[in-house]
């Protein structure tokens, strides 16, 4: 039996601004595995929601291109009627920010109990709501019945998280995606959550799709890694190897602008400029060129493509051999020196 749960080709997804179509995601191809966590990650604005959404079947506006193949079905190309079986059952979305993502006016139990009853119709109320109770007692919420009948705002921020798990995990679904689920929560909480959809994925032999910008996050979850910036994929590797060997320059200066606990590091690299608005993205080329100026123009490739360095690990244009910092001497790169 096949271990790849989703797999997404030349995906492309693009908003209408304007009279215009602009890619927000642009050609991205990928796989994810069952009982695997692929960490997805990137600066604000490199399109990594857009990719979600589109995985989810949730962009009511923009233009999708490409396949993305699950359970049979290619969600880029599917009836609204099979998207939404789809959703809710076999995939599901926990969200960033759980009190939006919370009707106010309703028990925090009978939304999860309505997720239920979108997906199963033949259980009894009674059968909902002791299947609710059970979730919320997997989720780690501490009086349950209680809970049951509380409205979101009597919650505290990682208790309402907790629901949004709850309420994606209802109905088992095998693909989960989690956009930045610990964003707005503090530290421990976080860690919690985070021991949560762990936990999740082996109970259920779920795929994950991790998205967040946190660094620390992915090392601790991932599998594999994939680094977006400016709608692609610029480097993917299993987690070990990304963190041990970093090709792309961008991967490179995410991991060196992150403070690390064993050196002493005197001064974080700052990734100079940001990732350009849609309409302002370079098309052409490679699109990190513009941030990395003092990295000659020939080490770019015309077309930047994604080459396999070594099994699984993959890096967009050549011009991750010619990479340097530039408080580096090119001496020391030319040693091997880093
Ligand atoms: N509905 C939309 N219409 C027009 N542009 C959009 C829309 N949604 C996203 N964008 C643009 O697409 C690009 C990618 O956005 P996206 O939200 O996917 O980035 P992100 O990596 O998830 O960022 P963040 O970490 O801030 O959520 C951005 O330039 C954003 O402004």
């Amino acid at each position: 039996m096949s271990k790849e749960l989703l797999e997404i080709k030349n995906l492309k997804t693009s908003f209408r601004i304007k009279d215009d179509y602009y890619a927000a995601v642009d050609d991205v191809t990928l796989t994810l595995n069952k009982n695997e966590v692929l960490g997805i990650v990137g600066e604000s604005g490199s399109g990594k929601s857009a990719l979600a959404f589109s995985v989810m079947g949730l962009h009511n506006r923009a233009k999708i291109e490409g396949n993305i193949h699950f359970k049979d079905a290619d969600i880029a190309n599917i009836s609204p009627t099979k998207l939404n079986k789809l959703r809710g059952d076999d995939m599901a979305m926990i969200f960033q920010d759980p009190l939006t993502a919370l009707n106010p006016l309703m028990p925090v139990g009978d939304q999860i109990a309505e997720a239920i009853l979108l997906h199963k119709k033949d259980m009894s109320t009674k059968q909902r709501r002791n299947k609710v109770v059970d979730l919320l007692n997997k989720v780690g919420i501490p009086r349950p019945e209680h809970t049951y009948d509380q409205f979101p705002h009597e919650l505290s921020g990682g208790m309402r998280q907790r629901i949004i798990i709850a309420t994606a995990i209802a109905n088992q679904p095998e693909l989960l995606i989690a956009d930045e689920p610990t964003t707005a929560l503090d530290v421990t909480i976080q860690a919690q959550i985070l021991d949560l959809i762990r936990d999740l994925k082996e109970d259920m032999n779920a795929g994950i799709i991790l998205i967040t910008h946190d660094l620390g996050v992915v090392a601790e979850m991932a599998d594999r890694v994939a680094v977006m910036y400016a709608g692609q994929i610029v480097e993917i590797a299993e987690v070990g190897a990304l963190f041990d060997n970093p090709l792309h320059p961008y991967t490179r200066s995410l991991l060196n602008s992150m403070p690390s606990e064993d050196e002493a590091q005197d001064k974080l690299h700052v990734i100079q400029g940001i990732v350009p608005s849609l309409q302002n993205l370079p098309r052409q080329g490679c699109r990190f060129a513009a941030r990395i100026p003092w990295v000659d123009e020939s080490a770019h490739e015309e077309n930047p493509e994604l080459h396999e360095v070594t099994p699984g690990h993959f890096v967009r244009c050549t011009c991750h051999n010619h990479f340097y910092f530039p408080d580096e001497s090119k001496e020391e790169q030319a040693n091997g020196v880093s």
